[in-house]
């Protein structure tokens, strides 16, 4: 293949509800769509998962923007392209920007998985026909009202329940939701919020049968995490803390996690989590798909990976109803108890939908041949 041509649409969307984390609230989503377009006029869709602001990760919307339009777009536009894991050779010489890389190369995924007549979950290597999905939970003001939520996704069939967790909300509310609920599959999301001065508290959260305590302590602190989980049963799972196949392979190494999140954005792109998924499942160390608040593309992408042998608990690929008024893929994602089925339909294997995606379009850009690649260091 040969890209011709680049879109981007940037979308603000209205959330359905809204989502508090140890971060803050939020009750916007600004996202980025790619759209990569060959010279044979074949279409592939990638979404930009960064933050609107840099608490996440180091990425931001606008920063992500600029990494696409100067330097992810340029890099592949015009080069022959005969398969998608040399779009991360291409971008190699360019550090981290995991996010903006990340969503061009999925882009090119569902081109290639679109040329070969084929699903992107099948192109990645996935067999799994359908996939077993969670949800992620925010923080609410009253534990009562995070019980409704709880009752409601239990009701409707997902197959666990992720509730975000802070300082000063976490033992007792998880006291209480073990109350109501002794048995369902449970588990923490504390988004950094804790040091190794907190052990008490994570090691009061011990005692709840969790599935899983998920990035209790900052990214980067391998060691400490690695020192919390010799402490408690409860197995650590890393999100923000792997942002590379190398941090994974660290990880592993140090017995920092014995659980991962992979999300492809963070560790840039589709081919570094099959990489990271190879390694994982050789060490036995079970993974499943983190969520980034993504509309239907990102969302559609998400279920493809999770199509792998080792993604074997389930992810925050919740359906697109749970986030969105309206999403902007035709068919929505859904999840039926608890399970998303995988369309056989080429690529994503869903329609975007350029008459929904009016409603939400804040801006186009287009890269072409005619923006080279702008630098001040030269070969
Ligand atoms: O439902 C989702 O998309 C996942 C929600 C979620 O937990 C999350 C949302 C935004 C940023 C980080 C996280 C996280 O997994 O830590
Ligand atoms: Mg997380």
């Amino acid at each position: 293949m040969k890209i011709k041509e680049i879109k981007l649409y940037q979308l603000l969307m209205d959330m359905r509800n809204p989502f508090t984390t140890s971060f803050g609230t939020q009750q916007k989503r600004f996202i980025t769509i790619v759209e990569a377009i060959d010279e044979d006029g074949t279409s592939g869709f990638g979404e930009c998962v960064s933050g609107e602001d840099p608490l996440y990760s180091e990425e931001f919307m606008d920063s992500t923007l600029i990494a696409l339009k100067k330097y992810f777009g340029p890099l592949v536009i015009g080069k022959e392209i005969s398969h998608p894991d040399e779009v991360w050779e291409i971008y190699k010489p360019f550090k981290r920007n995991n996010m903006a890389k990340a969503c061009i190369e999925g882009a090119v995924w569902d081109l290639y998985a679109k040329q070969k007549g084929i699903t992107l979950a099948e192109a990645l290597g996935g067999k799994k026909t359908s996939v077993d999905v969670g949800v992620s939970l925010g923080i609410e003001d009253t534990d009562e009202a995070l019980l409704e939520k709880i009752d409601e996704k239990v009701k409707e069939g997902y197959k666990r329940i992720k509730v975000k967790i802070k300082p000063g909300r976490d033992v007792d509310m998880i006291k209480n939701i073990r109350e109501v609920y002794p048995d369902i599959p449970l588990m923490v999301d504390a988004n950094s919020a804790y040091t190794l001065d907190d052990i008490e508290t994570l090691k009061a959260l011990d005692e709840f049968n969790l599935m899983m305590i998920e990035q209790p302590l900052m990214a980067g602190d391998l060691i400490d995490h690695a020192k919390l989980q010799k402490e408690i049963k409860t197995p650590v799972c890393l999100d923000e803390s792997i942002d590379s196949y190398e941090a994974a392979a660290a990880a592993i190494e140090m017995g920092s996690c014995q659980i991962i999140n992979v999300k492809v954005g963070r560790v840039g792109g589709l081919t570094q989590s099959i990489k990271i998924h190879d390694l994982a499942e050789k060490h036995n160390i079970p993974l499943w798909c983190g969520g980034m608040l993504e509309a239907g593309v990102g969302r559609l992408h998400n279920v493809a990976i999770t199509s792998l042998s080792n993604f074997t608990l389930p992810g925050d690929t919740a359906s697109s109803s749970r986030y969105w008024f309206e999403d902007i893929i035709t068919p929505e994602v859904v999840a039926e108890n608890g399970t998303v089925t995988i369309s056989d339909k080429p690529g994503i294997g869903a329609e975007v939908d350029f008459d929904k995606m009016k409603q939400y379009l804040v801006k186009t850009e287009t890269i072409t041949a005619d923006d080279q690649l702008d630098m001040i260091m030269h070969n």
